[in-house]
């Protein structure tokens, strides 16, 4: 059943727009708003979006459009997929259109100072408001070119995670619902970091011993994080933690993967991101993401190791070395036994 109300998607990129196509293939109306009038307006004329998804149709249910209060205003079903370092400046100054709306942050990103998540800026900001999020293993190019794809609604309002299946279910895209809000989306924010460095040891032709290794070790820090936090860890086991760690880690697809191959053939920081030119999150959150391990204690080896390569000057080498002959660990030994 369509919706009687328009739905809103904020955000002009690879994720915003593969949102709004799905929700326009399942009938809805959708308000696909966009910073810049002269990329609507393309897209009003081609029906495409090159820069971001090239070579995808957008099709005619998608409406681009620019003003942000009256899609706000139009709207009661709100999916947020803009970059974590804009969410705020963005939405604060329309907060008050925000009330009683139901928003769906698909933003993978902490904030600084603050190491909030994105939902949790959104309640900040628009208290009145229903709110939820959508995280799972969903690269943007393959959602929009109808790969099966699985993807997980979080919140406690259970009728809001109704919703937001009811209007993205359909042929290739199917939604799960969790009530942990927090671990779905901390999970979310946290691989990108991982996937940066899954991106190094491919550009430095590492093999599938090595993959494996990360992408089970990083699950076990993220999980580790993540306990200490607070946060369920058996949420870590679904799509929006595993799931999406691993379809991160190993796809050339994802921009943070991108960055990472790009800093492990030898470019600096600066020019991985350049030649990226889209959002790649965990550059940012390996920043927060350090200091706030370090404030909590908790053993975070390849947050650490990552770190000192990009922001103290450590060479991959040495990082590699020190995080080999580190002293014995046990497997697992992150999920407590009690209490969940
Ligand atoms: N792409 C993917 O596969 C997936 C992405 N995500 C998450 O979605 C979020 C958005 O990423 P994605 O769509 O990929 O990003 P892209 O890099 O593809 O696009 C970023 C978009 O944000 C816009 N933007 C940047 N700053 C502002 C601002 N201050 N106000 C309004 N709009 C702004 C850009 O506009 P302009 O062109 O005018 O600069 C552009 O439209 C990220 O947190 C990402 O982790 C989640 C799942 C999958
Ligand atoms: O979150 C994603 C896939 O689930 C997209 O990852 P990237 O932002 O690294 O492209």
């Amino acid at each position: 059943m369509t919706d009687q109300h328009p739905i809103a998607v904020l955000g002009g990129g690879s994720f915003g727009t593969a949102i709004a196509n799905l929700l326009a293939e399942n009938g809805q109306h959708v308000l696909h708003w966009m910073r810049d009038p002269e990329q609507a307006q393309a897209i009003r004329l081609t029906r495409e979006n090159p820069r971001y998804l090239k070579g995808i149709k957008i099709h005619l249910g998608v409406e681009p459009v620019t003003d942000l209060a009256a899609t706000l205003n139009a709207c009661q079903l709100i999916f947020v997929a803009l970059p974590s370092s804009a969410l705020r400046q963005a939405l604060q100054p329309v907060a008050e259109l925000l009330s009683g709306k139901q928003l769906v942050s698909t933003t993978k990103g902490i904030e600084a100072q603050s190491f909030l998540l994105m939902s949790q800026i959104l309640e900040d900001i628009a208290p009145q408001a229903r709110i939820g999020v959508l995280s799972g293993p969903n690269l943007a190019r393959e959602v929009a070119e109808h790969a099966l794809t699985a993807s997980v609604v979080a919140s406690e309002d259970e009728e809001l995670c109704q919703h937001v299946q009811a209007a993205l279910h359909g042929r290739t895209f199917r939604v799960y619902a969790s009530a942990d809000r927090f671990g779905v989306e901390l999970g979310g924010a946290l691989k990108n970091v991982y996937a940066i460095i899954a991106g190094m040891a491919a550009a430095m032709g590492m093999g599938e011993n090595t993959k494996s290794m990360l992408i089970t070790r990083a699950l076990a820090e993220m999980t580790r994080f993540a306990v200490k936090l607070g946060a369920n860890p058996m949420t870590f086991l679904g799509l929006a933690g595993v799931g999406d760690l691993i379809v991160t880690c190993s796809s050339a697809k994802s921009r943070n993967y991108q960055v990472g191959f790009a800093l492990g053939e030898g470019l600096s920081l600066e020019d991985a991101v350049a030649r990226l030119g889209e959002v790649a999150e965990g550059v940012n959150t390996i920043k927060v993401l350090k200091a706030k391990a370090e404030e909590l204690q908790v053993y975070m080896p390849l947050v650490a190791g990552l770190h000192a390569i990009l922001f103290e000057g450590r060479t991959l080498n040495q990082v590699i070395g020190a995080l080999m002959n580190a002293e014995p660990k046990t497997d697992v030994d992150f999920i407590p036994t009690t209490g969940f």
